[in-house]
């Protein structure tokens, strides 16, 4: 039987949160029947009273209202390859969530909970049950993100009754990967309802100064393309410095399909205890989750070479000195399957690139947590 005593701490924590928002909400009601606000204040002891509130008891919300205390760390497929432990455990806190009402009206709970089964069954080859379970989320209630996701899982069945089949090697081109070809040669067609919102924008920083031209690509999960970053004198820095993540891709070229998420638990949702922690990098331990993913392009390609991302139709151009930003984890902390891209085959050139991850450590203030489901991302 799964031990949920971690999972149901932080479920304590929650009703002490409700609580709290509920006292402070009633000592703000108290001020509603004030005929006069300003002679309330006027008041040296009530004004003290206020700012108080505003303060102390203000604090004590925003201290429980922090993501850290979600704590789902199911125990991962073990080295006998037996992934039964995982799925099992998330079934059984998915029956929980259903017959405890305080823990059922917790959508955030829920919704990490339902990405966390559906990407464990299609993990381990199931992708039909991710269908399934996520058409009975949308059945229960409507919810962008649950659509989206149903239609990413539905597009992993169709690829795996695809390779199921006795298939010849002309027939291999599944449509996929001729959609793929699409995008790569820039062809990708996206509704005009989502292109005529896209705009460009100068980004400003003043000390140091730095201005940036920025091209907004999507805005769920937010995805920009930036102009000039680098120098040409910098990317030949960047070039000779091995440290630093850079990839050198000759004709032919490419990075197939991938996330840039690590498929680790996220740190966001508590420490790993120690027997699950095992065969985890340390290094990924500690700094937890790739949150965004910065790209710098240090050349340019003849032809071939864009970065492509496969399941948002959109097709980025290698251009030298500037960078493509985006988010692989959305603002409710859960892994953004969306975000599913790749490096298309270089025709003609060589294509230079260097990445950074930045991590989940450290950031939980500077990308806060969405106020709904579907909160979009701020400027960058
Ligand atoms: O080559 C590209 O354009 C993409 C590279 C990439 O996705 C990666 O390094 O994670
Ligand atoms: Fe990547």
């Amino acid at each position: 039987m799964p031990r949920f005593s971690r999972l149901f701490g932080g479920c304590k924590k929650r009703r002490k949160l409700k609580q709290a928002c509920a006292s402070f909400l009633d000592e703000l009601d108290s001020l509603v029947d004030l005929t006069s606000r300003e002679d309330y204040l006027e008041n040296p002891i009530d004004a003290f009273d206020f700012i108080r509130r505003r303060t102390t008891t203000w604090k004590e919300v925003e201290t429980i209202m922090n993501c850290d205390e979600c704590e789902l760390n199911p125990p991962r497929k073990n080295e006998r390859g037996d992934f039964y432990a995982e799925i099992s455990w998330l079934e059984q806190l998915m029956a929980s969530l259903k017959e405890d009402e305080d823990l059922c009206s917790d959508t955030v709970l829920r919704k990490r909970a339902v990405n966390m089964l559906t990407s464990a069954y299609t993990r381990y080859g199931m992708p039909w049950k991710s269908v399934d379970l996520l058409a009975n989320e949308l059945q229960k209630e409507y919810s962008k993100s649950v659509e989206r996701d149903l239609k990413y899982y539905s597009l992993k069945v169709q690829d795996a009754e695809k390779s199921s089949k006795n298939i010849t090697l002309q027939d291999s081109l599944t449509p996929r990967v001729s959609h793929s070809m699409t995008l790569c040669r820039g062809e990708g067609i996206r509704d005009v309802s989502v292109t005529s919102r896209l705009y460009c924008l100068y980004r400003q920083v003043t000390t140091p100064y730095h201005r940036v031209k920025e091209e907004i690509l999507n805005f769920k999960p937010r995805l920009s393309l930036l102009y000039n970053v680098i120098s040409d004198e910098e990317v030949e820095q960047f070039k000779e410095l091995a440290v630093i993540r850079v990839l050198n891709y000759g004709i032919g070229g490419m990075y197939v399909d991938h996330h840039d998420y690590l498929e680790t638990p996220l740190l966001s949702f508590g420490p790993l205890p120690e027997e699950q922690s095992q065969g985890y990098p340390l290094h990924d331990l500690l700094c937890g989750e790739r949150t965004a993913t910065w790209i710098y392009y240090l050349s340019d390609v003849q032809a071939g070479g864009n970065t492509i991302f496969t399941l948002l139709n959109i097709t980025v151009p290698v251009v030298k000195g500037g960078a493509a930003f985006w988010y692989n984890i959305d603002r409710a902390g859960v892994h953004d399957h969306w975000t599913e891209h790749a490096g298309c085959p270089v025709l003609i050139g060589s294509k230079w690139i260097s990445n950074k991850w930045i991590r989940e450590t450290g950031q939980v203030l500077k990308r806060t947590c969405g106020k709904h489901m579907d909160a979009l991302d701020g400027p960058l």
